[in-house]
């Protein structure tokens, strides 16, 4: 029998303290018996057939196990929920997975494959017996958004937004998309935290503006194009959040200092208080990397020595900043303790994931400024969620609003032309576009753009025309191992000669392996095992698994009490008795922690280019695979590319499919569900609209 509360009907869902969507796993064994069919309507979804759909895409790869075991739970929740509730489930749960923070129903039913992992990922071969399988197409086909709209909101296991505060339901269905609880919260907190700071702008001395003209004073215009340095500067002057996105070496670093600079001149004139200023970065490697550049930008300012104290040149991660506590996802510093600062940069703000974003934010003081500093064409977090990317789409091609401009052209001097389109956010974004890092005939800078304009045939004949920092090889051939050995020649050769520990790690970040995939011969596992043994055989290594000194290791999981963090990269050495230790840069020293006390580590000779995020080498050796994957998208080639300072070698399966798979790879970008700036944008209080295609009944 068919149950159909209107849109506006109440939820009946779960009572506060009712089992949340966490302790699903535990609530059911996988293998349990469908229950009888209950179709919703003639012709519609029966549980049966979601059952074995959903068995047979796990055993085919194209879903988790854990999605599964989600829809099961949610329907033996609610027997009497439609079939259409337990794929919503199953689906969102993938979606999560994959990095998006929702489940969009029109979305899936325009494309209904799109929500699985279809082909299977490095497992291509296995999609060819998809033929006797039921299709997502098939279980959707009668089924229209309005209709999936109506059955979510018919179970005890989902509420519809405008009800679901206070309620304890595992899905929330807002408008055309259905999230898990906890993103949706996540989501709208963070929208809202957010929102709070777009309020009107702060004053701004006038006087600011000689000061502001002689810091940038040496900064040249080209080509009539605005300094987008200064206006950056001077829109972060009077805001609370600042959004500042450029790729490598576009001064990101140099102009939040200068910024940091003339914020502190004007709180210490007259003998006022400096301003409680901290940095931050997602992952400990970032974190050290902002250290080192801020120190060398407030090396170059020319300030006075009592403002140059007062910009602090050390960033910390953002869970040390927000107090990060053992076996618990809550921090120290939350809305109702937060942080003790005026100003907060955090750098690498595309590595923020949705949950992280939504912390910070709690525990920022209401009247403290927040300037995020990241790379908007980056790889998002590898958690689900792109809040920078969002932010940035967003704002999208709007330019800045009348008074907006009207400031800038009074305080910076910056005349910009009338935008076509403005909204409230894009005047909080600043992009800064010319790179300072790669000079006019660095092959590294060109196939950078080429990738990020998404020009596959410009970047597949950048690579052949001989650049002197870009070089290729084929990955299948002994020229990969020489070009690792001769990579890692500097480090060994230091190691093995007994340097001090500080210069070996030095050394360690001059050359990296990267790659796109953790499995397979071109994965972190198939190159890890081909790198240990070419180094091996030089005899720079004295085994190829287990603990040995010269194996670098990848921390993977937070552990506060060691203050190491995922992502963190150190250095197996043996100290002078042969006890080998794990040095990790720290600061201006290194933190050494005996193996067996790191639970959570991996080889990294080589590694995905998801972890080199927040940092860079002067050589990266970056190994693409031979055929078509879905993971190898423009923004994993951009990332992995912009990885290296100074020289790239790209590893590519020479003779196949190359150039194809690259001009694929590069038309191919990474689109996460999410409603942030919707949210943002709409009026207070409203829900997210629906999609025109119509949930509405
Ligand atoms: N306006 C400028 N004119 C000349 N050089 C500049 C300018 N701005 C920055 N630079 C130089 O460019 C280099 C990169 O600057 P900076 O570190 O600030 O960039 P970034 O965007 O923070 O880089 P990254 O992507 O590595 O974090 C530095 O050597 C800096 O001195």
């Amino acid at each position: 029998m068919s149950r159909r509360p209107s849109t506006t009907q109440p939820n009946r869902g779960a009572s506060p303290g009712s089992q949340g969507a966490d302790q699903f796993s535990l609530a059911l064994d996988g293998d349990d018996a469908p229950t009888s069919p209950t179709a919703a309507e003639a012709g519609a979804l029966t549980r049966d057939t979601l059952l074995a759909a959903l068995s047979l895409w796990v055993a085919l790869g194209w879903l988790r196990q854990l999605d599964r075991h989600f829809a099961l739970f949610l329907l033996e929740r609610d027997p009497a929920a439609d079939p259409l509730v337990g794929l919503a489930a199953a689906l969102v749960s993938h979606q999560v997975g994959r990095g998006h923070v929702c489940l969009s129903l029109s979305r899936v039913l325009d494309a209904p494959r799109s929500a699985l992992s279809l082909p299977p990922l490095e497992n291509e071969g296995e999609s060819e017996s998809a033929g006797a399988v039921v299709l997502p197409e098939s279980l959707l086909d009668p089924v229209t958004p309005a209709r999936w709209f109506d059955a979510l909101i018919g179970s005890t296991t989902v509420a519809e937004a405008t009800v679901a505060e206070g309620l304890a339901t595992p899905l929330v269905v807002d408008g055309d998309r259905v999230y898990l609880r906890r993103y949706w919260q996540a989501e709208s907190g963070v929208a809202a935290r957010l929102r709070q700071r777009l309020g009107p702008p702060l004053a701004v001395d006038e006087g600011v503006s000689t000061r502001l003209q002689a810091l940038f004073t040496g900064n040249r215009r080209e080509q009539g194009e605005p300094d987008w340095q200064r206006v950056a500067c001077a829109l972060a002057l009077r805001q609370r959040l600042t959004i500042i996105s450029g790729g490598p070496g576009t001064g990101k670093t140099t102009t939040v200092t200068r910024l940091l600079a003339l914020l502190q001149e004007q709180s210490l004139s007259g003998g006022g208080e400096p301003l409680r200023i901290r940095l931050a970065a997602p992952t400990g490697k970032a974190a050290a990397r902002l250290s080192e550049s801020i120190a060398g930008a407030v090396g170059r300012l020319e300030v006075s020595d009592v403002v140059r104290a007062a910009i602090p040149q050390e960033a910390q991660t953002l869970h040390r900043l927000l107090g990060a506590r053992p076996d618990t996802r809550h921090f120290r510093h939350h809305a109702e303790a937060p942080l003790s600062l005026d100003l907060l940069v955090v750098d690498e703000a595309s590595m923020v994931d949705l949950e992280m974003m939504a912390a910070l934010l709690d525990a920022m003081p209401a009247e403290a400024r927040l300037i995020l500093l990241g790379d908007k064409d980056q790889l998002a977090s590898v958690e689900a969620g792109s809040v920078l990317g969002d932010l940035c789409a967003g704002a999208g091609d709007a330019g800045y609003s009348e008074a907006t401009r009207d400031y800038l052209q009074s305080i910076a001097g910056e005349p910009l032309p009338v935008a076509a389109e403005t909204n409230p956010l894009a005047d909080h974004v600043a992009m800064l576009r010319r790179s300072f890092r790669f000079r006019a005939d660095s092959g590294i800078g060109a196939l950078a753009r080429a990738a990020n304009a998404g020009d596959g045939r410009d970047f597949t004949r950048l690579l052949k025309s001989g650049f002197q920092d870009v070089e290729t090889l084929d990955i299948d051939a002994a020229a990969f191992e020489r070009a690792v050995v001769t990579g890692y020649r500097p480090l060994f050769e230091a190691l093995l000669g007994g340097a001090d520990v500080a210069s070996i790690l030095a050394l360690q970040a001059r050359f990296q392996v990267l790659c796109a995939l953790r499995r397979g011969p071109w994965g972190v596992e198939g190159l890890n095992d081909r790198i240990a043994r070419a180094l091996w055989q030089q005899g720079w290594i004295s085994r190829t698994d287990g603990w040995f000194a010269g194996r670098p290791v990848m921390v993977t999981h937070n552990d506060p009490q060691l203050g190491l963090y995922n992502g963190d990269l150190g250095l197996t050495l043996a100290d002078d008795a042969g006890r080998l230790r794990v040095c990790f840069p720290q600061g201006d020293g290194t933190r050494q922690v005996l193996p067996s006390r790191l639970d959570a580590a991996a080889t990294a000779f080589a590694m995905t280019v998801h972890k080199s995020q927040g940092s860079e080498f002067d050589h990266v050796l970056f190994a693409l695979p031979a055929r078509a994957n879905p993971i190898v998208t423009r923004e994993l080639i951009y990332t992995g590319i912009t990885r290296a300072r100074s020289r790239l070698t790209l590893a590519l399966a020479q003779g196949g499919n190359d150039e194809r798979t690259l001009r694929e790879a590069i038309a191919r970008q990474v689109v996460r569900d999410s409603a942030i700036a919707e949210r943002l944008l709409s009026p207070p209080g409203s829900s997210v609209p629906r999609d025109s295609s119509g949930s509405e009944t």
